[in-house]
């Protein structure tokens, strides 16, 4: 199921340059996470962070009960094992084709047998796609097919965690719904936590489970994917709009009376559209993270706001709730939504339900 990932109060600055301070999260095991940012927040300094590359001024980040920015070297090294990454271009040898490429981390971290090697690399290229092309050099293939090359290097190792920078930059929007759809493919078919940065709008509105939003060196919000994406937050509805109007400005926030002129004008980040319906895995594969209507809320002590969480059907268990009881419910089972917050409990709700 991959595992958790607690941060706590983390904070992290350049000499004088605070990036983000007093970030706290729980990143769910097993389901996919986006964060999202206007440039410069610090996203890239988040995922580096996680991984151990950079050493935070101040917090925890707990991988189960390894608070990694706090390890001795040596179990730093064994704890980063754990993790997968897949940078923005792919970070590719480009004098090595792609199976030396993905073949790297078996060769450089393990005594494997070279036939081993082969087969786990075999494996990882079919995963991505990416059967067929071994040979070939980095120089010599799409941007997209670096991605997944990348890709497939990262998975060599089995992750438990997989974090992914910017997948998107140098794709077409169709290379990256392409790629979103593999995510989540691997996704329901490997043990691991997602994490990916992304600027893509598309992306972060139907590929994860979560949605993280820094802004303003804070965490500004994190939750699941339904609750983002009907916030009330104007910096939320400006960043979901694409709208210029809100308090992200060009460089960086906008100020006090830039902010009055524009509410004196009557503008507005304007409401978010509809939620759309969550991208699924093909092959009639279940999401990792699917769970039943208002488990995560639960779980983590979050009332969602009446009306706001939807399943992949697209049902409004607020709405829906006498139906349910009329129809759905065994014998015993609660009658009144109060009882769950969101929805119907664990067992009791149709396949691919979700809050
Ligand atoms: N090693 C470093 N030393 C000093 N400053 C750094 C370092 N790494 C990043 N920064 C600074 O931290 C800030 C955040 O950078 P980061 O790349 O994490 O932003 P980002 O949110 O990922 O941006 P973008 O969306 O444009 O990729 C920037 O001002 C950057 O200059």
């Amino acid at each position: 199921m991959g595992v958790e990932i607690r941060v706590e109060g983390l904070t992290k600055s350049f000499g004088r340059q605070v990036i983000w301070q007093d970030v706290s999260l729980t990143i769910p095991a097993g389901e996919i996470s986006v964060l999202l940012g206007p440039s410069g927040t610090g996203k890239s300094v988040f995922l580096k962070s996680l991984v151990g590359l950079l050493k935070p001024d101040r917090g925890h980040i707990w991988i189960g009960d390894r608070d990694l920015p706090n390890l001795p070297e040596s179990q730093l090294y064994e704890t980063r094992k754990l993790f997968g990454v897949l940078f923005q271009d792919g970070a590719l040898f480009g004098s090595m084709n792609l199976f030396d490429n993905i073949a790297f981390p078996l060769r450089e971290h393990t005594k494997k047998s070279e036939s081993d090697i082969k087969r786990i690399v075999f494996e990882k290229m079919e995963l991505v796609g990416l059967l067929g092309a071994e040979n070939k050099l980095p120089g010599e293939i799409s941007g997209g097919m670096k991605k997944r090359a990348g890709l497939a290097r990262a998975l060599v190792l089995d992750p438990e965690i997989l974090l992914v920078d910017e997948p998107d930059s140098g794709l077409d929007p169709v290379r990256t719904a392409f790629l979103n759809q593999v995510f989540i493919d691997l996704s329901a078919q490997i043990n691991a936590t997602f994490l990916i940065v992304t600027h893509d709008i598309n992306t972060a509105r139907t590929v994860p489970d979560n949605i993280g939003l820094l802004y303003q060196r804070n965490l500004a919000m994190f939750g699941p994917r339904e609750m983002l994406l009907s916030s009330e937050e104007p910096v939320v509805r400006q960043f979901l709009n694409a709208s210029k109007i809100g308090p992200i400005g060009m460089s960086e926030e906008k100020d006090a009376s830039e902010l009055e002129a524009e509410a004196k004008m009557g503008h507005d980040p304007g409401k978010l559209p509809p939620i759309p319906p969550q991208q699924m895995p093909t092959n009639g594969l279940l999401r990792a993270g699917q769970h039943a209507p208002g488990a995560w809320c639960a779980a983590h002590g979050v009332v969602p706001p009446p009306g706001s969480f939807i399943d992949d059907l697209g049902r409004n268990w607020v709405e829906e709730w006498p139906r349910y009881v009329a129809s759905l419910a065994p014998a015993g089972a609660p009658t009144a939504p109060g009882q769950f917050p969101g929805g119907p409990p664990p067992g009791q709700y149709g396949a691919g339900a979700k809050y």
